[in-house]
Formats: structure tokens, sequence, C-alpha cells
């Protein structure tokens, strides 16, 4: 696959949004944060420094020269009666003790301090990203795949933390290295400027290589998008490939993927090991140049030699730790981004928090008729997926919604259940109008209960009571028992050791597809609506069992209007009402007043 060009602006602006980002989070604990990494870095260079009187004092035995630093140095320590060189020394060394002990407590506390802020920002994105999702319109969130979120959930925001480490270690080892080019300046003005033209030489080298490591950034996160797909695809798969002795070929496209994603990284090592090679050999011709220099032009003393090869020796590493940690971070920003373009689709996609709502909820009509009046549901794309053109349902009533697959059945559904909103006409229980005003309300009346089972690893009780834990102590056992005899699901619990509170281990992996559902029917007849909503929810239950439960639903049809998806004939027979659905058209076909009765 071919690099995608990256333009620089864009690069650095992806590398300024992040900053942004980070900077917005840390807020007030940037100043703290930044001051002791730079106090971190000033001991350091100090230390540096320090070495210069040490060696200097040493040669000075031997006729070595003394600069003004240790010349100063020296005569302070005479005048204050250290007068002999192993004195002066001991001094020395007792100031450099001491530098070495403020020095590991300022370190601890800034790799403590900066571990915060870079977690601490990786999991704000994490929560801020779930919470988006969570806020998001329900259309918004089907039309992504969900290998696509499960990448953004997991891979990149992963990415995203090991950005932050190298940032973190980036802007230390940044510290350090002015810290050196600092110290050389106080060994020789002429020498530091030499250095940081090197240092600049080494700058522009890695911003022309970071370009490179954006694109192979860009393909890393197209082929992890790849491989999470092809995971969803093989978990869900396997199942159908083991009946059709098809695993081979499963397993074939996933390795065809993970090794498109091995040689993105191959490549980018092999391009980080090349500029760790370049940076290497500028600070060896740096060291050189330096010394040479030093020697033959500037006449430095042996000291400030010495202390010079110190400073190169102790700059070369932090150069290419910083310059390595460019590439990595430009080699990790486009996940970033990818982050931010979906989380901005999503933020634009977020539903309308309404003042008014507890107004509305309070006045919610209970048993007010349902109606449809020239209702059509537009998917993103602008297809019109349903329509409805005079649906009026009476409370109490049992509707079953019945037509061919994909003619729009579980759109119609979502409508009424309020994860979906009316393009065009009106849904209305009574006089309040689904909308985005009224959307909260409208559904906090409806029990919702789609074909595929939601149960989480929690008590059969927890599970029956989500997600209304406000009122879970509320709910006594008889009313749960009622609800799980009405759903067929009493026999489930009962055969369970701990019964309600018997754990589910694996969201329930154990229990059989119809025993899920029914535990989940049981769980919608405990939500305080009267509106209930099953989208096939009863589609893994055997014909009989599936006719006692909607039985006993009817049996129970004065307390609430029950709308039911099912391509079953029982829910067909029982029903008072019938709508039919096909090419994207519902009407009512029949009322079954015979039906309602029996
Ligand atoms: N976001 C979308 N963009 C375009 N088409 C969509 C979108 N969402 C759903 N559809 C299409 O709308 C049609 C109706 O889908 P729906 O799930 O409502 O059908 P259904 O009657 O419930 O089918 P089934 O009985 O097979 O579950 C399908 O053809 C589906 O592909």
């Amino acid at each position: 696959m071919p690099a995608e060009p990256i333009s620089g602006t864009r690069a650095i602006g992806g590398f300024r949004d992040l900053l942004g980002a980070i900077v917005a989070f840390a807020g007030p604990n940037l100043p703290g944060t930044l001051t002791v990494v730079a106090l971190g870095a000033l001991l350091d260079g100090f230390g540096i420094v320090m070495l210069l009187p040490v060696v200097e004092t040493v040669f000075a035995q031997g006729d070595g020269e003394q600069t003004g630093l240790t010349a100063d140095l020296t005569a302070w320590l005479t005048v204050h009666g250290i007068d002999t060189v192993l004195e002066q020394l001991a001094a020395m060394g007792a100031v450099f003790l001491l530098l070495v002990a403020i020095r590991s407590a300022v370190l601890l506390k800034r790799d403590v301090v900066l571990m915060e802020v870079s977690q601490g920002f990786t999991d704000h994105v994490r929560r801020d990203f779930f919470a988006l999702l969570a806020d998001a319109q329900w259309p918004v969130i089907k039309s992504y795949r969900k290998a696509d979120l499960l990448n953004q959930m997991t891979t990149n925001i992963g990415r995203l933390g090991q950005t932050m480490s190298i940032l973190s270690k980036g802007l230390v080892t940044l510290a350090l290295g002015i810290a050196c080019l600092a110290a050389g300046f106080v060994v020789s003005t002429a020498l530091g400027i030499m250095l940081v033209a090197f240092t600049l030489a080494g700058l522009g080298s890695a911003v022309v290589w970071s370009r490179r490591s954006r694109a192979l950034g860009s393909r890393l996160t197209r082929a992890n998008r790849g491989i999470m797909h092809e995971t969803t695809l093989f978990l869900d798969g396997l199942k159908a490939a083991k009946a059709a002795r098809a695993e081979e070929e499963l397993a074939r496209r996933f390795a065809a993927r993970i090794a498109e994603s091995r040689e993105v990284q191959v490549s980018f090592v092999r391009q980080q090991s090349r500029l760790r090679n370049a940076i290497q050999f500028i600070a060896a011709l740096a060291a050189l140049m330096v010394l040479l220099l030093g020697f033959a032009v500037f006449d430095l003393s042996g000291g400030e030699l010495l202390v010079m090869a110190a400073i190169v020796m102790r700059l070369s590493p932090s150069l290419v730790t910083t310059f390595g940690g460019m590439q990595q971070i430009a080699h990790a920003l486009p996940a970033f981004s990818s982050i931010r373009e979906m989380e901005a689709n999503l933020l634009a996609a977020r539903e309308l928090a309404q003042d008014n709502e507890k107004a509305a909820v309070s006045s919610f009509p209970q048993d007010a008729p349902l109606t449809l009046r020239n209702c059509q549901v537009v998917a993103p794309g602008g297809a019109v997926l349903i329509r409805a053109e005079a649906i009026s349902i009476p409370s109490g009533s049992l509707v079953h919604i019945g037509g061919p697959s994909g003619a729009g059945k579980s759109t119609l559904v979502e409508l009424i259940a309020g994860l979906q909103l009316p393009a065009t006409g009106r849904v209305m229980r009574g006089d309040i109008a689904l909308g985005e005003s009224t959307r909260a309300a409208w559904q906090r009346h409806i029990a919702f209960a789609p074909q595929e089972p939601f149960l989480f690893d929690g008590t059969v009780r927890e599970n029956l009571l989500w997600p209304q834990l406000d009122r879970a102590a509320r709910i006594p056992d008889t009313v749960i028992r009622q609800a799980l005899d009405q759903s067929h699901a009493a026999a489930i619990v009962d055969g369970l050791p701990e019964g309600l509170d018997e754990p589910l281990l694996d969201g329930g992996a154990r229990l059989s597809g119809g025993e899920r559902q029914r535990l989940c029917l049981a769980r919608a007849l405990l939500r305080p609506g009267n509106l209930l909503v099953l989208d096939e929810a009863t589609s893994a239950m055997d014909p009989a069992l599936e006719r006692a439960v909607v039985s006993s639903l009817k049996a129970d049809a004065a307390r609430r209007t029950i709308i039911m998806v099912s391509h079953s004939q029982n829910a067909r027979d029982l029903a008072d009402i019938r709508i039919a659905v096909a090419g994207g058209v519902a009407e009512i076909v029949s009322f079954d007043h015979r039906s309602a009765a029996g």
C-alpha cells in the first residue's frame, strides 16, 4: 500500500491539536509540572558544570590551569579556611552529594507529576469518547462499523497512552538537552553556539523524518482498523466456519491483515533506526569538532575540554531520545486525529438536553393512544427507511408488526421507542409529540427489548433491575417474581443455586438464547412505562413457549400497550392490531376484536 502523502501543515496541525488538548486538560497544574521538569534539568546542568572546578582542582596539582569559575570558587574557599586541595575537593564533593540528594527528590516528584498528567489525559480522552458515544443519537451510532468503534476505544486510545508517555519522556530529555547546551555556554560561548548549530541540524532531519513517520502512522491506523474488523468477523464467524470446515479461510484473512500491520511496524522501526544512526553520526562529528576547535582555536584548558566532552556525551543521547520521540509522536498522531474526527461527528450528533425535560416527565400521558401521522424516518445518507401515513393504537392493545426481512420493521419500532426521530410528520402519545425536547421523557415511559439480549456480569437481580438503579432498592422481590412469572423465566431463576442473587458470569453466556430473552423480557416488564416494544425479543423461544409468553402478556394487556415485531404465527394470531410493513411502508391491516376477546 503506498504511503499517504502528509503535508507538513497537517502534521504540525495535528500536533498542535494534541498539545492544545493536553494544555486544556492540565490547566492550572501545567506551570507546576513544567517547573518541576525545568528544575530537574537545571540540577542536571548544574551537576555537569560542577565537574569543571573538580577537574581543574585535580589538574591544578600538576600545574594545570584554572578558569574564572574554578579560580573564583577556590579563592572563596581559601578565604573561608578551606585551603588544601583535599579539603577543597571534599567541600565540592559534599556540595555534589547534596545536589544528588535534591535531584533525586525533584526527579521523583517530576516522574509522579508527569505520570499523573499523561495517564490522566489518556483517561480523560477515553471517558470523553465513551460519554460522547453514549450521548449520540442512535442512527449515528448505528452508522459506524462495530470494529471501527472498537478500534477507537481500544487500539487508538492505547496508542494515545503510549504517545503521552513518549511526550513526557521527550519533555524531560528536551529540558535536559537545553540544560546541557546552557552548560556548554558556561564553559565556552563559541562552543555553545556550535553545539546549538549541531542540535538545529539534528532537529532539521528529525522534522523531515516526522512527515514520513506520520504517513506510516496513518497506514498503521488503517491496518489496525482492518485487524479489528477481521477480529470481530473471526469471532462472529467462528461457529459458521467450523460448521463449514472453513476455519483455514477465516484464519487466512486474519493473517493477511496482521501481515499488513507488521509490515508498517517494521518500516517504522527501520526508519527510527536510520534516524538514530544519523543523529549519532552528527553527535560524533559534533564531539570531534568541539574538541579539535576547543583545543586548537579556542585554547581551552584540559579541564574545560573534558567537561565539554562530558556535555556532548550527555547531550547526544538526550537528543536521540527527543528526536526519536518526535518520530513516535508523529507516528501516533493519526490515531489521535482519528479519535478527534469521530468525536467531532459524535458531538454534532449529540442529543439535545432540554431544560423542560422534568416538566414533560411529570405530565406524560400514560393511557393516551399512540398515533403516527405522515411519518418518515430518513437515514443519515438521506434514504427513506420507513413511511407511516396513519397509524393509531389505542392504549392496552397487543400489536403485531410483520413483514419480510429488510422491510423496515425494526426501523418502525426504533421510531416508536424514540431511538429514531421522525424526519417529517408526527408521532404522538396523547398531545405529546416525539421530538428532541420530549425524547428523554418519551423513552422513560417505554420499555424496549431488542432481539439480542443484553446481560452483564452482575447478579440476576442486578440484571433484572438494570438500569433503574435508583429505584432498585424500592422494587420488592414479589414484583420481580410477577415479572418473571409473566415472562416464563421464574423456572430459570429457581434453578440457580442462589436464585436472584446468583451472579451471571460472562454476561449469562451459559444460558440459552431463549432463556436470556426471557430474562430480558422480565426486565422490560419491570420498567416503569406502560408501552412495551419487543423487536423480535421472543425469536429464540420455541413456538409453544412463545405462545405461552405472549398469552400471559396479553392477559395483562389492560396495564400496558404491547407492540411486538415477530415472524411467528403465534404473535400474529394473538394480536388485536396487525401492522404490515412492506417496502418501507407501514400500515394497519386489521383490528381483530375476536382475538382481543379470546
Ligand atoms: N443507516 C442506514 N442507511 C441506509 N439503509 C439503512 C440504514 N439502516 C437501515 N437501513 C436499511 O433499511 C432497511 C430496513 O431495515 P430494518 O432493520 O428496519 O428491517 P427489518 O424489517 O427489521 O428486517 P429484519 O426482519 O431482517 O430484521 C434495510 O434494507 C436496511 O438495510
